[in-house]
């Protein structure tokens, strides 16, 4: 059953970088009306000041929340990451101020797999090359460097969600799929773990990245690591742009060393899509360069606009935490008639037995009670007859360690 801490039509959405129809619709079936829509991402000043009255605040991959946003944005309770990556918000700010941050970890996974495999196949054509000298009213027929994919070997770094679907994709073109993981994984189909980065770098004629970007990750991809692949393989990268050292790329290019490479994401990236792209690789006609957009197709988007506008709704309706990336993981079932106090406090000694000794000593009866802890933070979701909220409320408000406290009822 939905409850709710305010009018809904008073509970503001910010929803920026054209985030699709489906969180709207989904958003607005829910009652929320309250939605401010922006196509683009707003620059640091502009979103401090926009976000000041958001209660909940929606991104993607451009938008950048750092510890000063968090700090201006004095009603958020959550932000909705209309993607898979959350490298681009401060979660350690985020828990530290009582803020839930969800995204969609599966829906654009298939979107990026298959852009994967069909750059793989154009590069190993050398068709971007082909392409670019016939719309310069050239020719260029021939076989030289062109080869199947067929019976290749692919070397993917980063055995994920994304990067297990790129080896089912392609053992089923007939690659022979090999990956490199800090973490052992269950190889898929006949996949086989390589426990050395430079020996899968050896041994690959197509390089593939599907990392997260974090401080290990950074420049993971630098002049050592060319070095170490094979000669005339490609570079593939569809994850983060910190995890290339761009320069090391171009000269790789530059000496022949790669027979080619497309890169969706880049260390800076145009805010919008007026903004210009600078990059030094935009001489090289064997470099596939796309905008960041891996994950963008009509399927994913739309999935994706569903699975994380349901979460904030959930989120804001009945305090379930569940799939969050930063949060203890709550969801308690719903007592009729009752309403609910939701109390983020800081994870120090002592805070739940004060919480519970304001139920005692008021004689509040708690009908249910839901308490999860991560390093940082609790998140205790209490349901308690609606004639004792409102001093329950009051009551808890003054406890020490207390983050954030909402009413739902
Ligand atoms: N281009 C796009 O539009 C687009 C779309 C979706 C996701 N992405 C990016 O792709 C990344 C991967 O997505 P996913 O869903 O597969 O993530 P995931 O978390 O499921 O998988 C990441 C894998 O990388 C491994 N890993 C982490 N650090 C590593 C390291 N230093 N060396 C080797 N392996 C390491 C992890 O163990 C994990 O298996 C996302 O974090 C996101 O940044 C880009
Ligand atoms: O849609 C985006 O901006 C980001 C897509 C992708 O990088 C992701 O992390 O899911």
């Amino acid at each position: 059953m939905s409850k709710t801490s305010l009018d809904k039509s008073k509970i503001k959405f910010l929803l920026l970088e054209g985030v699709h129809q489906s969180a709207l619709d989904t958003l607005q079936q829910a009652g929320y009306t309250n939605i401010e829509y922006l196509k683009t991402a707003l620059p640091q000043d502009e979103l401090k000041e926009k976000i000041k009255d958001a209660h909940f605040v929606g991104i993607r991959s451009r938008t950048q929340l750092t510890r000063e946003v968090f700090e201006s944005a004095e009603k958020l309770i959550a932000v909705g990451c209309f993607c898979i990556g959350t490298n681009q918000v401060d979660l350690t700010a985020a828990t530290e101020k009582g803020v839930v941050v969800f995204n969609a970890p599966f829906s654009n996974t298939r979107s990026v797999a298959e852009l994967v495999i069909a750059e793989a196949i154009m590069l190993l054509r050398g068709i971007p090359e082909k392409n670019a000298v016939c719309h310069r009213g050239g020719w260029l027929k021939s076989a030289v460097d062109s080869f199947e994919i067929r019976g290749k070997n692919l070397g993917i770094i980063g055995y994920g969600s994304i990067g297990a679907q790129v080896s089912v994709l392609a053992e089923s073109l007939g690659m022979k799929v090999f990956f490199y993981d800090t973490i052992t994984k269950l190889p898929l189909g006949n996949a086989t773990q390589i426990r050395d980065l430079n020996e899968l770098l050896g041994m690959s004629d197509i390089v593939t990245l599907h990392v997260p970007e974090t401080p290990e990750t950074k420049d993971m991809f630098g002049k050592a690591e060319f070095d170490a692949m094979k000669e005339k393989s490609i570079l593939l990268n569809a994850s983060r742009g910190t995890v290339v050292d761009i320069d090391a790329l171009a000269e790789a290019l530059a000496s022949k060393k790669l027979l080619g490479t497309a890169i969706d994401v880049f260390p800076v990236e145009p805010r919008g899509n007026a903004d210009e792209f600078v990059s030094p690789l935009r001489e090289f006609d064997n470099a596939i360069l796309t905008p960041h957009i891996g994950g963008s197709t009509q399927e994913a988007q739309e999935n994706i606009g569903l699975e994380v506008a349901e979460k904030l709704v959930k989120y804001s309706d009945t305090g379930t935490s569940i799939s969050s990336v930063n949060f203890p993981e709550v969801a308690l079932p719903s007592h009729p008639g009752q309403h609910r106090i939701l109390h983020i406090h800081q994870n120090i000694p002592g805070v739940l037995t004060e919480i519970n000794t304001v139920f005692s000593e008021n004689n509040i009866n708690i009908c249910g009670q839901y308490l999860q802890t991560n390093e940082k933070v609790g998140y205790v979701v209490i349901d308690v007859e609606a004639d004792f909220s409102q001093l329950a409320l009051e009551k808890l408000q003054q406890v020490n360690g207390t983050i954030r406290i909402r009413r739902l009822f």
